[in-house]
């Protein structure tokens, strides 16, 4: 049943979440966007679609060295960095890049299936190689769950990605370990709510939040146009569902992914949505909706270090019932970013951690 707002608490303390799928970009959007993530989350998973992406341990080494030193002085994050998938790729360059403790994560896009990702894998069967040794190491495969092909309808590309890639991919390397990120329709969550402990999916706060009427509300709304597309009424329900339900399969991934506003006001709009700097209380604002708050520590906090077999954090943070506005803009890399949710007012403000107060 839902909860009236009058039975919300005023405060909910929650031990210090992660984010398991943020894109930080690099140079002065890096600069601009990474204290929003390390404001809020201990850890995060970072996208490895840069230009030129992440294929390399060196890259990577290098592209870590970038986050830190971005990273506000005395602000306690730690970026996980993920490896760029590519049809070409090394399998002795994953041995190494675990190895050397860069890697916690592979990532697989199907070629040009979204934001820099034209170097991706075109077909899965030129990287068994490199699963092969992923299963081999317990590293996590995390996908990018849409097929490409221009005559699918968009809204079905991530089902159709279920059923021609994911169950064969699952059913061949059924010891690996798989996040299906963003995930965005019924058939996502129940595929996961199905498939053994091995198989997880983040869940992002605009894919809760709101479904394809969004991007046409009185005209056509560039800053709700994302990757995979937000998608109909039924599916949203199902998402807030699997994300308030308690299970350990679903956790927090925002996906929060800048692009200037002149990238996204566009005649060829960016896909992104930046909800960096208000992510934690977009999720309280959804949990709180369905009287699952009890549930947000288990989505945010506990459920992602479990399945990446990482301790989870041990500091608390506060969220107070204080409404807060999002702002309409942001100043970011000399120009601005419309975030997630721009001029609404959300029901709860993040206040910092439990032992600073
Ligand atoms: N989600 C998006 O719409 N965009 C992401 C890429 C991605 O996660 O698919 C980006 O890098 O901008
Ligand atoms: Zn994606
Ligand atoms: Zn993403």
């Amino acid at each position: 049943m839902a909860q009236t707002p009058r039975t919300l608490p005023s405060r909910i303390l929650l031990r210090q979440p992660d984010d398991w799928h943020v894109h930080l970009r690099d140079g002065a959007m890096l600069e601009a966007v990474v204290a929003d993530t390390a404001r809020q989350f201990a850890r995060a998973i970072v996208m490895p679609n840069l230009k030129p992406p992440v294929t390399t341990t060196a890259l990577g080494t290098a592209y870590r060295d970038r986050i830190r030193a971005a990273t506000p002085a005395g602000v306690a994050f730690e970026p996980l960095i993920t490896l760029y998938l590519t049809d070409a790729l090394d399998p002795d360059e994953v041995r190494c890049g675990v190895g050397e403790g860069v890697f916690t994560a592979a990532k697989l896009y199907p070629a040009n299936a979204t934001t820099n990702s034209a170097a991706g894998v075109t077909d899965v069967a030129n990287i068994r190689g490199v699963l092969a040794v992923m299963q081999d190491l317990d590293m996590p495969l995390l996908i990018h769950g849409e097929v490409t092909e221009r005559h699918i309808d968009i809204f079905d590309r991530e089902a159709v990605f279920i059923e021609r890639t994911l169950i064969p991919l699952v059913r061949d390397f059924p010891g690996l370990r798989i996040v299906f990120e963003h995930i965005t329709t019924a058939e996502a969550a129940a595929f996961v709510a199905e498939s053994g402990p091995n198989i997880a999916a983040t869940i992002t706060p605009h894919h809760l939040l709101l479904n394809r009427n969004a991007m046409f509300d009185g005209g056509i709304r560039p800053h709700a146009y994302c990757l995979p597309v937000v998608k109909r009424e039924t599916h949203r329900l199902a998402l807030v569902a699997a994300a308030t339900g308690g299970s350990g399969k679903f956790f927090l991934g925002t996906d929060s992914a800048p692009h200037a506003v002149e990238d996204k006001e566009s005649a060829c709009g960016c896909a992104g949505i930046y909800n960096a700097a208000h992510a934690l209380e977009a999720y309280a604002q959804v949990f709180g909706a369905a009287g699952a708050l009890d549930r947000l520590q288990g989505f945010a906090s506990d459920h992602g270090p479990d399945f990446y077999k990482l301790p989870r954090n041990s500091r608390q943070v506060v969220l107070e019932r204080t409404p807060q506005q999002v702002p309409v803009s942001i100043h970011a890399a000399g120009t601005s970013i419309v975030p997630f949710l721009a001029g609404t007012t959300l029901d709860w403000t993040f206040a910092g951690f439990a032992d600073q107060r």
